[in-house]
């Protein structure tokens, strides 16, 4: 079983949809992200360079989030290329993306994507 950084219900302003309302209007997005890796070192070493910093992974998925798609798909490949660019140790990672408010009819929590994605 490998260990997880978890960063729970990111919430973002974004721009993202197949729409252009969306793309106009833009909604709240929320993300959810699981980075599997093994964090045995930091654990016992005490050192946060043995590990990856959740506040800078957490900027890092701010930032493609600001650049807007089309597909929810899209946007949660893009972060997924980008942390694994950024982090050698990140082994796996899921990226849950979520629109709360889209312009669908009707009475839901949400609707969204999930990815999985193994180096
Ligand atoms: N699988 C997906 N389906 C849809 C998406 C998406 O990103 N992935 N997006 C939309 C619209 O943008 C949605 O917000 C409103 O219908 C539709 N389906």
């Amino acid at each position: 079983m490998m260990d997880k950084i978890i960063l729970n219900g990111m919430k973002f302003y974004s721009y993202h949809g197949v729409f252009a309302e969306e793309n106009k209007l833009g909604q709240v997005f929320i993300v959810d992200a699981m980075l599997l890796l093994d964090l045995t070192e930091a654990g016992a070493t005490d050192v946060l360079e043995t590990t990856i910093n959740y506040g800078e992974a957490f900027q890092l998925i701010e930032k493609e989030m600001q650049k807007p798609s089309k597909l929810l798909e899209h946007v949660a490949e893009r972060i997924t290329k980008t942390l694994f660019e950024q982090y050698d140790r990140l082994q796996a990672v899921t990226i849950k993306i979520t629109k709360p408010n889209p312009p669908i009819a009707g009475h839901y929590d949400g609707v969204g994507i999930e990815i999985h994605r193994v180096r």
